[in-house]
């Protein structure tokens, strides 16, 4: 079985963040493991109040993890602060894992800061360098890149800039822009535009980590990065379309092994007339 690293922040609401990550990573059937960086008191409406974990800690447990078992794909969230970068960043440069997926989370959808404003360099200059492919949404991909981003022009002129820093690709969510939620990936030749439908629901918590993680999950999996985030980008759409009326705000996408499954088989079939 493969197996993905989720370094991230927990979330009690269960939405986004590790337990978002855990269950994308069952739902494509890769064994997932975890390495806490903060805890944040969290629901369908607000991020309450966030404490970080002690960087000795974040150490020891990505140490537990690699020196013990074999880890595919490595998915980076929630930083939260400038030490917190520095300390995974230190710790993933001794393992070196061959396949880094970064969602450089900043803010929450209630508007809550996730990381630092310190910790923007940090993420530029040692975590961005080490990632096989970045997933910003429009706001982080502002900040990253200093600029303003509205139309598809400045979404490849944004990539073009975020992967100078180091990445290997880039995926520029475009969920954030009117219209319809339309992504693009540069593998620093080729642009390719995943196209998506805009579904109308206010429960999109934790799409952003869902979308990561089932990145890594597929990078993991044996999949090219094309085929990663192709298959990534079906498999949050699907979650978003079922996504759970829980809560009082945004609530959750549903991560839901034999319905991503199923739409997968059902399509096999139609393809080959059955
Ligand atoms: N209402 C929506 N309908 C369909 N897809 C969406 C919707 N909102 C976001 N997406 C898609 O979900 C993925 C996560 O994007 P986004 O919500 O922008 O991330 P984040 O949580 O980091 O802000 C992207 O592929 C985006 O295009
Ligand atoms: C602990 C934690 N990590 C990340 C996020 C942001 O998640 P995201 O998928 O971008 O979802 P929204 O916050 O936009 O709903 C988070 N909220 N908590």
């Amino acid at each position: 079985m493969k197996t993905a690293l989720t370094i991230a922040g927990s979330d009690s609401g269960g939405g986004a963040g590790i337990q978002a990550d855990l269950k994308a990573f069952s739902a494509h059937g890769v064994y997932g493991m975890s390495v806490i960086t903060a805890v944040t008191a969290q629901n369908t409406v607000e991020v309450r109040s966030v404490q970080d974990i002690e960087t000795s800690i974040i150490k020891d447990q990505i140490e537990a993890v690699f020196d013990d078992i074999r880890v595919d794909a490595v998915k980076i969230g929630m930083l939260s602060s400038a030490k917190t970068a520095e300390t995974v960043a230190a710790s993933l440069q001794i393992y070196e894992p061959a396949i880094v997926v970064l969602d450089p989370v900043m803010v929450s959808k209630g508007g809550h800061h996730l990381l630092q404003s310190d910790a923007i360099s940090v993420l530029k200059e040692k975590i961005i360098p080490m990632a096989t492919i970045i997933t910003p949404n429009i706001p982080e991909a502002e900040v990253l890149v200093r600029g303003n981003i509205q139309s598809a022009e400045d979404m490849m002129e944004a990539c073009r800039s975020m992967q100078s820093l180091g990445a290997k690709a880039v995926l520029l969510k475009g969920g954030h822009l009117n219209g319809e939620p339309n992504d693009l990936l540069f593998d620093g030749e080729i642009f390719t535009w995943i196209n998506g439908t805009r579904i109308h629901t206010k429960n999109t918590h934790g799409t952003g980590c869902t979308l990561s993680s089932a990145i890594a999950a597929n990078l993991a999996n044996g999949a090219s990065l094309i085929e990663a985030v192709q298959e990534a980008k079906k498999y949050i759409t699907l979650a978003i379309t079922h996504s759970l009326e829980i809560g009082n705000g945004h609530g959750p996408t549903h991560h839901f092994y034999e319905l991503y499954n199923n739409a997968k088989l059902v399509k096999k079939l139609l393809v080959k007339g059955i």
